[in-house]
């Protein structure tokens, strides 16, 4: 990182300082700057070689200098002006072989849609990553293009989702907004972000769009110096310049719990998932809500014959542990594959795909308990139609979601009044459903870093990644969240301690699947 005075380095992209953050796309989100930069020089080049005296086009100087961050006919006056070249104006309606300024722009636009097509959208990974820490922690993100492919950019990246706001090429000319380094993007984008510029920050990689950030009045603007351009990036108004977005100090608070719904999508952000570094995923799923559909009752939760086929699947790819709140062997039975780990019992109970075993020495000692409370809930509970007791070799679950509204009440004065007389027993919920497990410490995240112990994944080499739909999935989430990756399957707002979202097993499958092409694409280089 390059500072420009000592004020900046106490720089911190927090939620406390700021509220938005508005982002270039070329250059700063995608890697199309350079897909640009080839296009105007083919387009240009083979106009001046029609002026004998004159020099090709220099990405270097001439991009850099007269059209990169600017709308295209901009770029195209300010190029040839650079040149003493004069041409008339005509209209955007002008065909590509014309010898307009309009022309010209369109016949540069017709090459870089074939480059986008061929070639696609290469990413900044540090870029996602970092967009989906800040909605994490309620920043609001739009982003400002002069392209008026922005959106085609955007949605061919599969990055479309990520932004609260977007204004582009189309939005400029719709709005009669001057292009940067006029202000006017940046203002608008904080205006329909409901922020305003005292509050939010600005990052380019162009000039002119530092430029323009900096007359909107934005708090801070950096300068993503992707070529040696940080000197030029400072003298129009950066604040701070990086190489990547990667060494942008931002809070970080492991206890913070976020509102679910304003968690990224993981089936966007594959990308920033896997691949933001060299260490391979080590994949622990959850099984009610996240692997199957929650249903009325828990022996109807039946694994698709997809979902095992995907499950196989990514198998064969990487290490799979389903770390589940059923009994061990209900699990096991439920799930049928054979080379992976599985854990029942909230992580109590674990067992490997050679016949190894790990049963919690500490949580034996709670059998007796188990079983005495298990009586009691049986009997207290026979005569409430509905209600289910499921016992698990270390817990017992008091299933409700059967029981009419008036009576569960007295299913929780019930289970209450037990655990009172057994206060060596925890008592947890989840969905329609108390539980009563030995109350040590131990839980799905604490089972987990065991078996990472016991198969030798040393998180520098191996990734977790935790998909999971309930409470007790939090324990593996908040676990995880220094080294991993917690994904919550929910379709509802509540905090959290994961940093993804998806809204329902369906999407669960599809990311496996999106996951397994992934690791398969990587394999073969
Ligand atoms: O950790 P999990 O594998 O997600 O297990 C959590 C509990 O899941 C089951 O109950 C839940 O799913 C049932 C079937 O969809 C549903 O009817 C119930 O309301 C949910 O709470 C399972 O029966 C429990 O033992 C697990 O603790």
């Amino acid at each position: 990182m390059t500072e420009k005075n000592s004020t900046i380095a106490s720089f911190q992209l927090s939620a406390d300082r700021f509220d938005a953050v508005v982002l270039d796309l070329d250059g700063v989100i995608t890697q199309t700057a350079k897909l640009h930069a080839a296009a105007w020089k083919r387009m240009f080049d083979d106009y001046l070689a029609k002026h004998k005296q004159q020099a090709p086009f220099d990405i270097d100087s001439d991009y850099r200098r007269f059209v990169d961050g600017k709308p295209r006919y901009q770029g195209v006056r300010d190029f040839l002006a650079s040149r003493n070249i004069d041409l008339p104006y005509g209209t955007p309606d002008d065909s590509s072989d014309q010898q307009t300024i309009c022309g010209l722009g369109n016949r540069k636009n017709e090459l870089f849609h074939a480059k986008l097509f061929s070639d696609g959208v290469e990413t900044y990974d540090s870029t996602v990553s970092l967009i989906g820490k800040l909605r994490q922690r309620g920043i609001r993100i739009a982003v400002v293009s002069s392209s008026r492919n922005c959106q085609a950019i955007l949605e061919t990246a599969g990055l479309i989702e990520l932004f609260d706001a977007r204004v582009d090429g189309v939005e400029l000319q719709k709005h009669h907004l001057a292009g940067k380094p006029a202000p006017d993007m940046f203002v608008e984008a904080s205006r329909r972000l409901g922020c305003v510029p005292e509050r939010s920050v600005g990052i380019e990689d162009a000039t002119a769009g530092v430029q323009a950030a900096k007359a909107a009045g934005f708090a801070c603007v950096i300068g993503i110096d992707r070529g040696d351009q940080a000197r030029a990036l400072y003298e129009h108004g950066a604040d701070l310049v990086v190489n990547d977005l990667a060494e942008l100090p931002i809070s970080i608070d492991c206890e913070e719990t976020l509102a679910a719904n304003r968690l990224p999508s993981a089936l966007d952000c594959l990308n920033a998932i896997i691949g933001r570094d060299d260490r391979e995923p080590a994949l622990f799923l959850d099984y009610d809500g996240t692997l199957t559909p929650i249903v009325p009752r828990p022996d109807q939760a039946t694994l698709s014959d997809a979902m095992r086929t995907t499950l196989q699947c990514i198998g064969e790819l990487c290490s799979v542990a389903i770390i589940s709140g059923r009994d061990l062997a209900d699990v096991r039975q439920r799930v049928g594959i054979k080379n992976i780990w599985y854990a029942g019992s909230h992580g109590f109970d674990i067992a490997g795909p050679a016949g190894q075993r790990n049963e919690s020495q500490q949580g034996r000692e709670y059998l007796p308990a188990l079983d005495r409370a298990e009586q009691s809930l049986r009997d207290e509970l026979a005569n409430i139609s509905g209600c289910l007791v499921e016992r698990k070799r270390f817990s017992i679950a008091t299933h409700y979601r059967q029981v009419a509204q008036n009576e569960v009440a007295s299913v929780k004065q019930a289970v209450d009044s037990i655990h009172a007389d057994h206060p060596e027993l925890r008592l947890t919920t989840g969905k329609k459903i108390f539980e009563l497990q030995p109350d040590i410490e131990w839980n799905k995240g604490k089972a987990i870093r065991w078996l990472m112990r016991t198969l030798k994944m040393d998180s520098a080499q191996f990734m977790p990644l935790y998909i999971g739909d309930d409470v007790t999935d939090e324990d593996a989430f908040r676990e995880l969240k220094p080294d991993g990756i917690g994904i919550l399957v929910s379709q509802e707002n509540h905090p959290t301690q994961a940093s993804y979202r998806l809204d329902h097993p369906d999407a669960v499958e599809r990311f496996l699947n999106l996951l397994a092409d992934k690791l398969i694409r990587l394999r073969h280089g």
